[in-house]
């Protein structure tokens, strides 16, 4: 195990000679998890250097969550006018869109489409701004950035193109990348960075994975006009949701054209011509299918792979950097870890990447006062996939309700026939709650709905305080908003 000297609380002041500077924390990974820790650990006064070898910002800000979400709201509008079609709503002088939608009920929303080059542009917009902004604000802290690949030379050292740079602290939070796959012509799938810089969408689409990526961009793409097809290996997609809802959330997009095909995996594809040549097998049986793209949605791995962990004595594993509950590499004291890159239980998202980020940041200034350190608390971290409409979890799942021995009082409520949905079209719309019959707590709320995202977070915030369902149940809402949907759904 390597040893060398941790700084103790209070004592981060980082040594300089004529060679090199050492820090007292390089962070590697300049994305949401890395950020958050070298500010934290920079407004301490501590000496931090901050490593990407693409444009700061990270997965979340420049090729996930936010663009993502830009690209959704085209979609989210066409599906909008789609539901209003012929109940007041159309396009002065267009005419008939695709034929007529039957989404929902709906109808055309005559001629209403999305350009999918503006809306690319549109999403740059944000995008490409965003390294050089977020770049400044680092030097405004003074904190030092660095371009280049990072890898480990030493128990506290990093070779960044070919400089050495020693810290007395150093953060992996180094993130994602999509699972390798490795069947014959895997090189013509297309990872979601891709997707997203699509100069045009093409016509026929399948998606490779029935999870997060291939539901949220399915659902884009075919409101763009595409055939979409989601190829998932398990009866059941989205297994990390609730069942109920996820069957409710496939049958709504079957009915918007999104196919999803089940027990099912891509084993080769060839390129002829224009068009690729797909050999899909269902439950074993192979069969030949005509698309114009594959996309890449079957699981991202931590990007652990250029940074040579051994030379660091960094036990890690699949699931990323092996870590104690307070995030510290359990071989190499100087070694943490953050975010996607870390073997941490939190899942692959962005508020859990901050949460980690800011507990390892608040550690390691605690210096060797272990007795401080603390652990991130992720109870009722939301989850949700951002299809039209978006399907959202916090909390416990049904099944795992009943395994802790919770005697659990569950309500399942279809809420398409409600007045929040009679106002928007009528759509597919239904919550299940969870609540613990000895405490009358909640401890789980599942929705599936046009923006009911927006009531996770009340319902996260009820599971991380412990709220009870008469609790939640009487706080007054502004009428008529979808939070005073609340109480009725307790
Ligand atoms: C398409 C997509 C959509 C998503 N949507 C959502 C969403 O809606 N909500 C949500 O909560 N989460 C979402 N996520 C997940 C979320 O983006 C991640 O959980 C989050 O970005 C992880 O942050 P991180 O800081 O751990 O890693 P990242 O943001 O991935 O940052 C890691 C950085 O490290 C750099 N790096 C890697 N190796 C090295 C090296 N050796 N040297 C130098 N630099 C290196 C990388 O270039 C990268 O910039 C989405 C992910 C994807 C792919
Ligand atoms: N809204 C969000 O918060 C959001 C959005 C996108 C991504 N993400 C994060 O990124 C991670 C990766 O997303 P993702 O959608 O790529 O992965 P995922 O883990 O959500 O889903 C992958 C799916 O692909 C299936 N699969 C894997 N290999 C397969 C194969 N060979 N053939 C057929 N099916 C296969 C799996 O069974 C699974 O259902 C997520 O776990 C999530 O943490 C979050």
């Amino acid at each position: 195990m390597p040893t060398h000297r941790r700084p103790a609380a209070g004592d981060g002041r980082a040594r300089k000679n004529a060679h090199m500077t050492q820090h007292d924390l390089i962070v590697i990974g300049a994305g949401m998890a890395g950020l958050a820790a070298a500010e934290k650990c920079a407004s301490r006064g501590w000496q931090v250097a901050v490593v990407d070898d693409q444009p700061y910002g990270g997965t979340c800000a420049l090729r996930g969550c936010d663009p993502k979400k830009i690209l959704r709201r085209a979609a989210e509008v066409v599906e909008s006018a789609r539901l209003m079609a012929g109940r007041g709503v159309g396009v002065r002088g267009g005419g008939p869109g695709d034929g007529g939608s039957d989404v929902e009920g709906g109808g055309d929303a005559g001629g209403l489409a999305i350009d999918w080059a503006d809306l690319v542009a549109y999403k740059r917009g944000f995008t490409d701004p965003a390294p050089a902004r977020m770049e400044a604000n680092l030097t405004r802290l003074g904190i030092r950035t660095l371009h280049g690949v990072a890898r480990f030379v030493g128990a506290d050292a990093l070779d960044i193109d070919g400089e050495r740079h020693t810290a007395a602290h150093i953060l992996v939070a180094t993130g994602a990348v999509p699972r390798p796959l490795d069947f014959p012509g895997h090189e013509h799938v297309l990872d979601s960075t891709g997707f997203m810089e699509l100069a045009t969408l093409p016509e026929r689409i399948l998606f490779l994975g029935g999870g997060f990526v291939s539901f949220e961009f399915a659902h884009v793409a075919v409101r763009a006009g595409s055939r979409t097809v989601i190829i998932d290996r398990h009866p059941r997609p989205l297994k990390q949701f609730d069942p109920d809802l996820v069957e409710r959330l496939v049958a709504s997009g079957a009915r918007a054209g999104v196919e999803v095909w089940r027990s099912s995996t891509i084993s080769r594809i060839e390129r002829i011509g224009t068009e690729l040549r797909v050999t899909v097998e269902t439950d074993g049986v192979p069969r030949e299918v005509a698309a114009d793209l594959v996309v890449h949605g079957a699981g991202r791995i931590p990007d652990l792979a250029r940074l040579d962990l051994g030379a660091a004595g960094v036990a890690y594993d699949t699931h990323g950097v092996t870590v104690t509950e307070h995030l510290q590499s359990t071989t190499n004291p100087a070694v943490w870890a953050a975010g996607d890159a870390a073997a941490s239980p939190g899942l692959p998202l962005t508020p859990v990447a901050v949460v980690e980020a800011k507990v390892a940041a608040s550690n390691m200034l605690k210096g060797d006062r272990a007795e401080l350190y603390a652990t991130p608390d992720h109870t009722g971290t939301p989850a949700g996939v951002f299809s039209i409409p978006e399907l959202v979890r916090v909390g416990l799942l049904e099944h795992e309700a009943h395994d802790a021995g919770i005697d659990v009082d569950v309500r399942l409520t279809d809420t398409s026939g409600w007045y929040s949905s009679y106002r928007i079209g009528g759509t597919t719309s239904a919550v299940k709650v969870l609540v613990d019959r000895a405490t009358d707590r909640v401890i789980g709320a599942h929705l599936l709905g046009p923006d009911y995202a927006e009531l996770a977070n009340t319902f996260a915030l009820a599971i991380k305080v412990g709220l009870t369902r008469r609790q939640l149940a009487a706080a007054p809402a502004l009428y008529p908003t979808l939070g005073s949907d609340l109480s009725s759904m307790l």
